[in-house]
């Protein structure tokens, strides 16, 4: 029932001792506070918003074990947060953005707290090698990865090996189609196929993004649900949204929202688009966007930045995610994690 994260503090580093940071600690009223989440779910969805996803609302209560947190900051939670609106702002142009509300979170004093992506990512990279040891010793069963990239992206190919590197790390067995920049949604589809009736694979992703002229929502669809590791699948997503209700209210303008949010979760792949004024002071803020932009001081020519403009945000907010070090490392992370529950649950297996 409680809602965490691995938090350590950006100001006052001298307040390093690691304590438990969970939701909630004590109530606090009012509860109804809100959350503001932008995604970017172009890749997904091209047209129009599911319509299983507005107006839902989400149980955010079987959240992982308490995580350790330094500089702690209370918080209260409600665990639940709605799918309120979607919006299609011209200044993130043809992508696609919904608005997610929510009450929960209230922070009850201000700290500025970096959320320390890497060390969460670490931690769970611990815990998935040491079950995939006791699973494999109990039963003989592998959890396997299967990864799809088309083209030759230079990103991509980085992201995939990284993936296969924390596979090999935990004793997850990796499998891979590497297809030609120039090949069609029938190849895509029909690797993904194997892949789905394949026993040894129990999580497969398609590496993003794909080449233009593959349709992507098509393609992510073939992903047999159980398998789809990513979550990606849109009924993945809806089934997500579909644990309750609550009423809906009608936004103004995203910043006039964000601004009200108590925990704002921005995935927009938009680099720098929230400032820090449109922040509420003492927000919770968590950057899902890895954004390249161009850096020629740098030894690769770019550098990676967040939705957020950290230097403003991280002035207002309570606790925030870097870019880098925040989300990405936890992505490659919960991919492992997903992949051996995955494997768990097509085996049943459930050792105590
Ligand atoms: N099928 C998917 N495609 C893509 C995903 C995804 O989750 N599934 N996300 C991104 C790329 N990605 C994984 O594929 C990914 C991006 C970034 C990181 C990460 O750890 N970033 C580090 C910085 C790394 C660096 O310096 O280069 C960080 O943010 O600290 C991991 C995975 C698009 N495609």
């Amino acid at each position: 029932m409680l809602a965490k994260s691995l938090v350590s503090s950006s100001t006052s580093p001298e307040t390093s001792q690691s304590h438990l940071l969970s939701f909630p600690h004590r109530l606090h009223s009012p509860t109804h506070s809100l959350l503001a989440v932008f995604l970017n779910l172009n890749h997904l969805y091209t047209r129009h918003p599911p319509r299983s996803l507005v107006g839902q609302h989400c149980d955010l209560s079987d959240s992982r074990e308490p995580l350790p947190v330094k500089s702690c900051t209370d918080y209260t939670c409600s665990h639940s947060f709605i799918v309120h609106s979607w919006l299609s702002p011209s200044l993130l142009g043809p992508r696609l953005t919904f608005l997610l509300f929510s009450r929960v979170a209230m922070a009850t004093e201000i700290s500025s707290t970096l959320i320390d992506g890497k060390l969460v990512a670490k931690q769970i990279r611990e815990e998935v090698a040491s079950e995939v040891a006791r699973i494999k010793a109990l039963s003989g069963i592998v959890p396997g990865l299967a990864v799809i990239l088309v083209g030759a992206r230079k990103d991509s190919q980085t992201y995939v090996r990284n993936k296969k590197k924390a596979c090999e790390e935990v004793g997850i067995a990796s499998f891979e189609a590497c297809l030609p920049e120039d090949c069609t949604e029938e190849e895509v589809i029909e690797h993904i196929s194997k892949f789905n009736s394949n026993p040894l694979v129990h999580g497969i992703l398609v590496q993003l993004p794909l080449p233009r002229h593959l349709n992507e929502e098509k393609i992510l669809n073939t992903v047999s649900i159980e398998k789809d590791v990513d979550g990606f699948h849109p009924l993945n997503i809806g089934r997500l949204a579909m644990q309750g209700r609550e009423p809906l209210f009608v936004p103004c303008t995203q910043k006039e929202i964000t601004r009200q949010a108590d925990i704002l979760i921005s995935a927009a792949g938009a680099p720098n688009l929230v400032k820090g004024s449109w922040i509420k002071p003492g927000a919770v803020v968590i950057d899902v966007g890895i954004n390249a932009v161009d850096d020629k001081s740098s030894a690769r020519g770019y550098r990676l930045v967040g939705d957020v403009c950290f230097e403003e945000a991280s002035r207002v907010a309570s606790a925030i995610t870097p870019v880098p070090g925040g989300v990405g490392p936890m992505t490659i992370a919960m991919l492992l994690s997903n992949t051996l529950s995955s494997a768990k649950r097509t085996h049943d297996l459930h050792f105590s």
